[in-house]
């Protein structure tokens, strides 16, 4: 109903506020669009799953995520889809890692400092009631 509704903007608003948070931060900018295939041809052969935080932005606008940790699901991807396709000591893969675990850092860093344990607790609560 309506107050559920207004629970949902006010996460949308929460998501968009933290995804553009990230994507200022001049270290994350790779991850601030999808990987260019043409630049990277075997992206998609590894990587199952891209995730980038244009993507995640659109995701917010279209009413994907009901709940912080569905949300928290996809971000996780960007660094965890890093890793695994940046594997090697060369001191690129290093960098990009470093850059994936200072994001992965930062995401839970803003939302246990604030996102408001009883507001997730009622988005938890709209979710399973769908
Ligand atoms: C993310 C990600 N996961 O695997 C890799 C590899 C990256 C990644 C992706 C990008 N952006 S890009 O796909 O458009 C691009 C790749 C190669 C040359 C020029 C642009 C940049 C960087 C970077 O370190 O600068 C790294």
């Amino acid at each position: 109903e309506e107050q559920e509704e207004d629970v949902l903007r006010e996460l949308r608003l929460f998501l968009r506020n933290v995804t553009e948070r990230l994507a200022l931060d001049r270290r994350f900018k790779a991850f601030t669009k999808p990987v260019d295939i043409e630049e990277v041809p075997d992206y998609l052969i590894v990587i199952k799953k891209p995730m980038d935080l244009s993507t995640l932005l659109t995701n917010i606008d279209e009413h994907k995520y009901v709940t912080v940790s569905e949300f928290m699901s996809d971000a996780d991807l960007i660094w965890q889809n890093a890793l695994e396709y940046n594997p090697d000591s060369d001191p690129m893969d290093r960098h990009i890692r470093h850059r994936a675990c200072a994001l992965k850092d930062t995401v839970r860093a803003i939302i246990r400092d604030e996102l408001d344990e009883d507001f997730d607790r009622v988005c938890e609560e709209i979710k399973e009631s769908r």
